[in-house]
């Protein structure tokens, strides 16, 4: 536990192991954060934790030693509806970072039309109890009609005991939907369990409903080399080839009692993706086609 004098949390390891596994050229980590710096980009009055800085410097000093060329940030719950900090750090990547935000329903067109210049291309609706007050569906599913005309996707993290009460909204989306942490399965229950079987239903239902996998650190307590998470999650991978995504989640909002290694997260990418071709897809050819579609 990393706790300051302030009562602001350290989540992510100040010396990540440098890993063995080395990604392909052009490798994109597609599920990422900032926090802050607070003194620039204050938290939210309603976050649930309180973060200690982890900026646009320290991701892309993380991007270069683990291999990576391009990050998709994510904005987190602690920021709010603020983007800022989150479009901030796209601006400083020098073209190298897109990223999700998470907007007030309310948001004007024109607002949005910024947040697409500034390399936003896709909403986030967060259904974490733990991480927000309330998710209003409805409202939801305006936004989501409403971001269509700029070619966007909704992102959308929920865990696996509401995946039934999240079906009729996920059907109803008019755009491609990314499920957070594969909508966070029990993974001890193995690839043929209960919350993988309800998950691969989902992704039946729709052809552009994508996936990340992502957290072994969240959903495999047992840690490193994350067995149980490798076992489940590799025939998903080999099943949905086109529409998996893999990011490290850092600064791993919330993880602060047990630090994940970056460097072992990146060394757990050959086991659930096993052959050149897999890892492509899953590190460069997907996350550019939803993220830099431009570039086809
Ligand atoms: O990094 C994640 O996706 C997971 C989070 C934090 C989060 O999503 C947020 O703060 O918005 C979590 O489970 O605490």
């Amino acid at each position: 536990m990393s706790t300051d004098e302030h009562g602001r949390i350290r989540s992510w390891t100040l010396e990540p192991s440098l890993p063995r596994y080395r990604p392909p050229a052009g490798a994109v980590d597609a599920h990422c954060h900032v926090f802050g710096p607070m003194a620039e980009f204050p938290f939210s009055p309603k976050a649930k934790y309180l973060p200690q800085d982890a900026g646009p410097e320290a991701l892309f000093a993380l991007r270069d030693r683990l291999g990576f060329t391009r990050n998709v940030i994510v904005q987190a719950s602690c920021h709010g509806t603020d983007n800022r900090a989150t479009l901030d750090a796209i601006a400083t990547s020098g073209g190298m970072a897109r990223g999700v935000a998470v907007v007030d329903p309310a948001i004007s067109d024109t607002e949005l039309d910024a947040l697409h210049a500034g390399g936003i291309r896709g909403v986030r609706f967060n259904f974490l109890k733990r991480l927000v007050d309330d998710a209003p569906k409805d409202l939801f599913l305006e936004v989501a009609h409403r971001i269509q005309r700029l070619g966007w996707h909704v992102v959308v993290y929920f865990e696996a005991d509401i995946l039934d009460e999240m079906r009729a909204l996920l059907a109803a989306i008019p755009t491609p939907i990314v499920i957070d942490h594969m909508g966070r399965p029990d993974v001890a229950q193995g690839p043929d369990g209960a919350d993988m079987r309800a998950f691969r239903a989902l992704l039946d239902s729709r052809d552009d409903i994508w996936f990340k996998v992502t957290c072994p650190d969240r959903l495999d307590p047992a840690g490193p080399p994350y067995a149980d998470f490798v076992r489940s999650v590799r025939p998903l991978v080999q099943a949905y080839p086109d529409r998996v995504l893999w990011g490290t989640d850092w600064p791993h909002p919330n993880m602060e009692k047990l630090l994940p290694d970056d460097g072992l997260l990146v060394d757990a990418i050959p086991e659930i993706a096993p052959t050149d071709t897999l890892q492509r897809k899953l590190l460069i050819d997907n996350p550019m086609r939803l993220y830099w579609p431009e570039t086809f």
